[in-house]
């Protein structure tokens, strides 16, 4: 939402639309024709990318949408005025959409691909099993009055509307949700993105886009049997044209299918058994040559031209520290309530007492614990990593999770955050289970975390990684205000004036900088820190120690993994100690380190003595 308006590809889309009308008003029949194939590619190129752009999930189910609408025609193009044949075909798409959508959506990666390719496959064979045993013909006559020119100005409708509806949604929260699902469908999760809805919605409207123009092209053949409507050539040719093109953005694929389509004219007219031979090359060719498609190579130009052109590496541990005085006190205000005096008074009554011992649940804590951890459990195979673990978090404490490699500490925050479901025990905040929930509705009752190996969103700007958590949060903010926020939030870690900065380009520091401040951003009341100070330097470890200590002091509570024992140290009011699953030792910070049964299990006698 924060990158620059620019009216390249509104004249870049603007003039081919333009120039195709040109062709269709003066053009000679065949040139009509190709008119009409060229603009029927881009309607179908653009709302596959619509999709599979952001979200990275490559369809081949494009014919088996474009196929049902082609089908709706012929059965009831003669029955029903055409407009009603088209919301009907429109309607149909869009209830298979869902139905396939709810199914497979949850599917990623090559599955999603192999699925989507045998959808096609199925729907043509239950095609024509219909039309041989019911319809007993294979194939059926679409006669109906449409002239080439009329069916290219349905088309060109088709085109204006996808664009427009292409740039509605990339300036929407739907928009931002979809870019980050394409990032990491984790992290989009962990913003609080309902990732199935996003999904079902964006695929929905694809299909249907898909679904229409198969309709509307149907006419051009008179005569068509499933072979024809379903062919998985249709398939292939829009993914590899969106892709020539760059299906990351919304003009890119208009740049694949105008060259592709001519060029298949002629492939197909000189070289008619050789067709599939030359698709496969050209296949290759944009998917080694162009990853990222012609609009790619253009916005690497561009960028090179405004000196933005070669990233700094991503390295873990390495400079970037952040300017001095951009942390901790000195820092503007985070923007979330000041803790209620009700708070205040439970931090004060927060029990620290050495009596607080091993086992016992709620032993430290007076008064309603905001997180309660009741014989939590986890299993992978034969592993358990969390065994029977019990704890609590007072209101506006730090609790470190501590304990030797593998003892099970960060599967425990993923089973808070949700990332994973236990096996057994119960989870509560507030007073209230969250025990199993989705992710994205745990970070709607107010717990956010960071991960252990940092994720932040490498191809969207600072303020896009900030903003798409409170796009989503449970009190959401869109446009001017929500832009403001992530900016006092960026400022508020140490990212002052990096608003735009591509995160792909930031530091491992500044990396966990924004990864903070985008848990920030969902106002979360527990925050779950998962060795966030892992792998800084001594400056970097002071500011960051500094910067956690301010948000212990504006009321948050949090629960942090870490192995840094001078932060542990530092921070934590208390420590919980699990080793091999279990919870070993529970209770204040001096006292823990001093249990002779940690030290044996994980300081070490040289730590635990300094
Ligand atoms: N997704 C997974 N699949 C299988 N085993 C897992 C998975 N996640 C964790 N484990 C296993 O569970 C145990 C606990 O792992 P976990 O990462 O929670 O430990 P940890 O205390 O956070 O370790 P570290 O301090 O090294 O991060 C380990 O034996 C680990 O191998």
């Amino acid at each position: 939402m924060s990158r620059p308006l620019s009216y390249g590809p509104a004249v870049l889309v603007g003039g081919t639309l333009a120039a195709l009308a040109l062709v269709a008003i003066f053009g000679s029949d065949y040139h009509v024709a190709l008119a009409v194939a060229v603009t029927s590619y881009i309607v179908l190129a653009t709302a596959w990318a619509l999709f599979s752009g952001p979200t990275g999930y490559v369809s081949l189910a494009t014919v088996a949408f474009f196929g049902i609408g082609a089908y709706t025609v012929a059965v009831l193009g003669d029955a029903l005025p055409w407009p009603v044949v088209l919301v009907v075909a429109a309607a149909i798409g869009l209830v298979v959409a869902l139905v396939v959508g709810l199914s497979t959506l949850r599917l990623s990666g090559i599955y999603f691909v192999v699925f989507s390719f045998g959808l096609a496959e199925l729907i043509r064979q239950l095609v024509t099993w219909y039309e041989v045993n019911i319809g007993r013909s294979v194939g059926r006559y679409v006669f109906l009055d449409v002239t080439q020119a009329g069916l290219f100005w349905q088309l060109f409708g088709l085109a204006v509307a996808v664009f427009l509806v292409g740039w509605l949604i990339g300036r929407s929260r739907l928009g931002l949700a979809l870019r980050v699902i394409g990032e990491d469908e984790t992290v989009a999760r962990h913003c609080g993105i309902d990732t199935t809805r996003a999904k079902l919605m964006l695929f929905a409207v694809s299909s249907m886009f898909i679904t229409v123009t198969g309709a509307v092209m149907a006419p051009r053949w008179t005569y068509i049997d499933p072979a024809i409507a379903f062919n998985p050539l249709i398939s292939f040719q829009v993914v590899v044209m969106a892709l020539l093109g760059g299906a990351g953005v919304l003009y890119g694929p208009l740049l694949g299918a105008v060259p592709l389509v001519l060029l298949f004219d002629l492939i197909g007219a000189h070289f008619p058994n050789h067709f599939s031979i030359l698709l496969g090359l050209v296949f290759v060719v944009v998917v080694y040559g162009l990853p990222k498609g012609v609009a790619g190579l253009v916005g690497r130009a561009t960028s090179m031209e405004h000196g933005a052109g070669s990233p700094s590496p991503r390295t873990r541990g390495e400079g970037g520290s952040p300017q001095s005085g951009e942390t901790g006190e000195g820092a503007p205000p985070y923007p979330r309530e000041a803790p209620s005096p009700d708070i205040r008074a439970e931090r004060a009554n927060v029990d620290l007492s050495p009596r607080a011992g091993r086992g016992d649940t709620r032993l430290g804590v007076s008064g309603e614990p905001l997180l309660v951890i009741e014989d939590l459990s986890k299993s992978f195979g034969g592993v358990r990593a969390v065994d029977g673990l019990s704890f609590a978090v007072a209101r506006g404490s730090i609790v470190g999770l501590i304990g030797p490699n593998g003892s099970g500490k960060t599967t425990a925050l993923n089973l808070i955050s949700g990332a994973l479901p236990p096996l057994g025990g119960e989870i509560r905040l507030d007073g209230d289970a969250i025990t199993g929930l989705k992710p994205d509705r745990i970070v709607h009752r107010g717990v956010a975390r960071t991960f252990q190996l940092v994720r932040v969103l490498g191809d969207l700007s600072c303020a896009d990684n900030v903003t798409a958590a409170i796009a989503f949060r449970e009190q959401p903010l869109w446009g001017d205000e929500a832009r403001h926020q992530a900016t006092a939030l960026l400022g508020r870690v140490g990212l002052d004036g990096r608003d735009a900065e591509p995160a792909g380009n930031l530091t491992y520091i500044d990396s966990k900088r924004l990864e903070l401040a985008r848990a920030l951003a969902l106002d979360p009341k527990l925050l779950l820190l998962d060795e966030w100070l892992a792998g800084l330097n001594p400056t970097e470890l002071q500011e960051g120690i500094a910067l956690i200590a301010s948000l212990k002091r504006d009321g948050l509570t949090i629960v942090m993994v870490e192995h840094v024992m001078d932060a542990i140290r530092s921070l934590c009011d208390r420590c919980v100690v699990m080793n091999t699953g279990k919870k070993i030792a529970d209770g204040t910070t001096a006292e823990v380190l001093a249990d002779p049964a940690v030290v044996r299990a994980y300081l070490g006698g040289a730590d635990a003595e300094d």
